[in-house]
């Protein structure tokens, strides 16, 4: 029998777009009040199945706007499908949108707490791993500064940071790895490898298609929100960027 992370089962996601004309946010106000406003609707994921297997590394590429965020996001549970559903079967952990409960005001250790608690962390695990935290996104010297000072790449380091601090089952990779610099980059794939070869299933998006072609068993190929093709990552990837 085989042995399932996630499985995706007939999903699709429409959005709700506002239509008509509408030419400022007064003329909004008034639609809303008289119940003039019309939606149309865009369907971002159309109809879209596949399972992950247990310990697999699984990517996903597509054009702009095909839908990969989008279905992240479904996978992750962070936003529900209009139709279809995800079954995951195991810890998740998302880095998406990296540092998402950041609080600009607070400083990166005090962040450190709230993003901890919020990923469901004790107080007292993340008083053990603060130092481990701070020592992997090598913030040391800005750890006590407010957030609002940071750069976006010193924001996804502390928040990849906390995320990979437990180990697991799932791990859902938005785009996350090219927020930063090459020294990142480096320590977050070598992170993640680490994560992979220990049998974390991965669900990976990357513009990079390198990344995906050495770091994928298999790749989905979305195309306006459709699926184009699954399989082997370098032969999907070569379809990919020969079309
Ligand atoms: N909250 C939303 N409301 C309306 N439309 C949305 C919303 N989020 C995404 N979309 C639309 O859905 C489509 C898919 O978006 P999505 O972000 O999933 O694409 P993507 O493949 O991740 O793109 P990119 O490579 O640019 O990150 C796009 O056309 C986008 O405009």
């Amino acid at each position: 029998m085989k042995d399932v992370a996630v499985r995706v089962d007939h999903v699709s996601m429409k959005y709700k777009l506002m239509s008509g004309k509408v030419n400022s946010l007064k003329q909004v106000f008034i639609n809303a009040m008289t119940r003039k406003i019309t939606y149309e609707e865009f369907s971002a994921l159309e109809d879209v199945s596949f399972e992950i297997q247990k310990g697999e590394v699984f990517g996903v590429v597509g054009l702009n706007g095909a839908g990969k965020s989008t279905l992240l996001k479904i996978v992750a549970g962070i936003i529900k499908p209009t139709s279809g559903a995800v079954e995951r079967f195991g810890s998740l952990v998302p880095l998406i949108e990296l540092g998402g409960g950041f609080n600009a005001e607070l400083t990166g250790f005090e962040n450190i707490y709230l993003n901890g608690m919020l990923l469901g962390y004790s107080k007292k695990f993340i008083k053990e791993r603060t130092n481990e935290i701070i020592e992997f996104s090598e913030l040391e010297k800005f750890i006590h500064t407010p957030l609002k000072n940071y750069s976006s790449g010193m924001k996804a380091r502390l928040g990849f940071a906390i995320a990979t601090l437990v180990k697991p089952e799932i791990l859902i990779v938005d785009e996350v790895l090219s927020v930063g610099d090459y020294k990142f980059k480096e320590k977050s794939e070598a992170k993640m490898k680490s994560l992979m070869s220990s049998g974390t299933t991965v669900l990976f998006v990357s513009h990079s298609i390198e990344q995906m072609k050495s770091m994928c068993n298999r790749v989905l190929w979305l195309d306006q929100g459709r699926v184009k093709e699954i399989g082997p990552a370098v032969e999907v990837c070569e379809k990919y960027q020969s079309q």
